[in-house]
Parts: structure tokens; sequence; C-alpha cells
């Protein structure tokens, strides 16, 4: 047996407030979706602004109620919709009478991005993500020996396209260069610290590189992907084969040079190492560049001769070129039935059509296929479309 949504909610049209016009408590209790320890409220107006559903927040613990940060682009106001709690601190809002590009909606009230934003703003925050067909894009793992040119054909590719790529920021017990940031070039970690965080679990991959140790945290790549960017990752060869054993589905790229030549005379010319530790990224580069051209772990390989050639061939291969669109995966809206049941069975939430007349359409939308996300972006959804008898 299915079980029913978390609730229904009907006559949420613009200008029906139904009890959540109000500041404070809304009056409507039962419409709340439990989550731990809060409750969130999802319904009226945002802010005043009729155009967007409004949430608010209970807490039992304190008993408060507050307006949180609301990110990203949220649903118009509709006539009822459908809540599930899903795993990983998402409400899953399925709307009824709505347009194919405003019918299912995710509100991430307790993912790592929302956590991280929470930090940030210092406030309770929830974000909102319009749910389209399709896949969302694989994350992007780039390697090659240090001084080839990952990060600064990373660095054009997210200047040229902001809205598109994120980089997945590593944490290394390295110290900073002079003009790094903590938290934008890298999250500069103590080691015992960063020894302490990987037994706990916390990170994707790890390694030690040139006598430090460089992982990629698992709230790093998350935080990037539900941002709705296509994560980058700029990490060894031995984490590329980490990732690669994990069940991060990604696209793999070695960064080659022209010759050990070039390689040196770009390490030197950079001026960021000493020359000890110049010595120490040549003699590792000689066994990464053998790793990356035959360890099976690359799909694909750039020579970076040509800086802006090469970075023409990466922008081919991830599939942008002067004739596509570069503002974002395509997307495909989600056309419901205009009256309808919703049930959820496993991690699949059932979508039957009803009323007379009608042709009793059932749409299954597989929730193992959601990922991606928020705030106003998209994520992958698969649909499949039964007729009932
Ligand atoms: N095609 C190129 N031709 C000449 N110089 C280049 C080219 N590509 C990058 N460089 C220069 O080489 C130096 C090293 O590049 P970069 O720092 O991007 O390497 P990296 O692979 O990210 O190194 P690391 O792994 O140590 O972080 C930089 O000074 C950069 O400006
Ligand atoms: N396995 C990982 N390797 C990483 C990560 N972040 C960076 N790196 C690699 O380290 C070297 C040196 O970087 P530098 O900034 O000190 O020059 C370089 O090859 C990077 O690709 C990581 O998270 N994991």
């Amino acid at each position: 047996m299915g079980e029913a949504p978390a609730f229904f909610v009907d006559h949420l049209e613009n200008g029906y407030t139904n009890g959540f016009g109000v500041k404070s408590e809304p009056k409507n209790r039962d419409t709340s979706v439990l989550i731990g320890d809060r409750s969130f409220v999802i319904g009226g107006n945002h802010e005043g602004n009729p155009l967007f559903l409004g949430v608010q927040i209970h807490d039992k613990v304190t008993n408060k109620w507050s307006s949180p940060s609301v990110l990203g682009t949220g649903p118009k106001p509709c006539k009822g919709y459908s809540a599930i709690v899903l795993p990983k601190g998402r409400i899953l809002v399925i709307k009824k009478g709505s347009a194919s590009d405003d019918s299912i909606w995710f509100l991430e009230v307790d993912t790592p991005f929302i956590r991280e934003q929470k930090k940030l703003l210092g406030r309770e925050v929830v974000a909102w993500s319009k749910g389209v067909r399709g896949n969302a894009e694989k994350p992007i793992v780039i390697s090659g020996p240090s001084g080839v040119g990952k990060g600064t054909l990373i660095s054009m590719l997210m200047k040229e396209f902001p809205s598109m790529f994120g980089f997945s920021v590593s944490h290394t017990t390295r110290a900073p260069r002079c003009m790094e940031k903590n938290g934008v070039h890298y999250h500069f970690t103590d080691k015992t610290v960063m020894e302490k965080e990987i037994k706990d679990g916390k990170f994707l991959e790890f390694a030690s590189v040139h006598g430090n140790l460089y992982g990629t945290s698992i709230e790093s790549v998350e935080v990037v992907t539900d941002s709705g960017k296509r994560c980058i990752l700029d990490i060894d060869v031995q984490g590329a084969r980490s990732v690669k054993a994990s069940s991060l589905d990604a696209i793999f790229i070695f960064v080659c040079p022209p010759s050990m030549k070039e390689l040196e005379d770009r390490l030197r010319a950079r001026g960021t190492e000493t020359e000890e530790q110049i010595q120490k990224r040549l003699r590792n580069a000689d066994a990464e560049i053998k790793a990356g051209k035959s360890s099976g772990i690359f799909e694909h390989k750039l020579y970076n001769d040509n800086l802006e050639e090469c970075y023409k061939t990466l922008k081919n291969l991830l599939g942008i070129n002067d004739l596509a669109p570069v503002n974002g995966v395509e997307v495909e809206g989600i056309n419901l039935p205009k009256e309808h049941t919703v049930t959820k069975m496993d991690d699949k939430i059932l979508i039957q059509e009803t009323g007379e007349g009608t042709k009793n359409k059932m749409i299954v939308l597989d929730l193992s296929s959601i990922n991606g996300g928020a705030p106003g972006r998209t994520r992958g959804i698969v649909l499949d479309t039964v007729k009932s008898s």
C-alpha cells in the first residue's frame, strides 16, 4: 500500500490567504510538514508578494515562528498542492492545475547547501527548486601535473559561464599562497582536523600530494550541485581514481603538458613554489602523466600547448560551442492532470488522474532519479506515464 502525501492543501489561490497571510502564527497548522523539530508551513504570499508562495517555520523546541530567507524563485500561488517529505531535508510539492513549467517543486529545508547558507546568513533559510525532466549534467574531474594549466582553464570556464559551472573547493593542509583566499581557493585546514574529518567520513576523496594532504569533502560537491551548477573538481590522479570508484558519476579529463621543459618553465614562471618544491612537483609529474595516459580513468585527454586552443577544445568536449545555448541545461516541463491524487510508494510518487470523462492517466515519478537542484534551479526527474484501465 502506498502512503498518502504529508498533506494536501486546497484553495491557495492568489488573494485567498487561507490563514497564511499573517506575520506571526499561521492559523491553519495542520498544513505544516514536520521535519525534526521544525514544522514548515507553505502557503499564502512570500513577504507580501502575491506572485510567490510563502514559507513559515515553527520551531517546536523554542515554540517560535520565523519567516526564513527564501532562496530561488518559488512557485506561483495555486489552487492546491500535495506535500511529501523526502529524505535528506527536502519537501516535494506537487501543484494542482498548474502550467507544465510550474507543477513540481522541491523545497530544500535541511540540505548541506541550506546548512551552509544558514551559517552565512545567520538565520533560517529555505530554497526552492523547480522540478523538470531529464538528467542533471555530470560533474567534471580535471587532473594533470602541477603547472600544466588546470586552474587557468577552470578559471576561464567559470569566468565565461558563471551561472553554469561551480568549483568544488578542496581542503588542504598546505599553506595559502599570497593571493589565495580561505573558502574560495581552498579550505585551508589543520592536519589533525582534516585527519579527524576524513575519519568521520566527510570526504569523497583525499590524497597526499607533493607532501601535503588534499581532499574533496562531500559537502563541497553538494554545495555546488545544490546550487544548480555543474561541479568542477581540480584534483590529482590518486583523487580521480577514488572518485571513479565512488558513487559520483563524473566525466574525467586529463590535461597533458606539451613537454616536461614547458611544464618546468610554467611552474617557475608562476613563482609560487620554492626550488625544492618545484623539483618535487616535477618528479611527481612523470608518474602522474604516465598514470593519466594509461590508467583507464580518463576518457578525455587535453594537450595544453596553446591556451586558447586548449580552452576551445575543452568547451567543445563539454558540449559548449558557438552554436549551442550556454545558459544552463535545456529544460522540459511536466504536464500533470488538472485533477489528481498523489500517493507515495517507496521511492516512487504516483500521480493518478481523477474526475469524470478523463483517461485515468497515471504518472509515475521516480524519486531515485532526483539530483542536482536549488535555488531556483532544476534537477533531473524521470517520469513514466501509464494508462490505467
Ligand atoms: N597554455 C599555456 N601556455 C603558457 N602558460 C600557461 C598555459 N596554461 C597555463 N599557463 C601558465 O602556467 C602556470 C601554471 O598554470 P596553473 O596554475 O593553471 O596550473 P595548475 O595545473 O593549476 O597547477 P597546480 O596543479 O599546481 O595547481 C600559470 O602561471 C599559468 O598562467
Ligand atoms: N586528490 C586531490 N588533489 C587535489 C585536491 N585539490 C587539489 N588537488 C591537487 O593538488 C595538486 C597541487 O595543488 P596546488 O594548489 O598545491 O598547486 C594539484 O595537482 C591539484 O589538482 C583535492 O581535493 N584532492
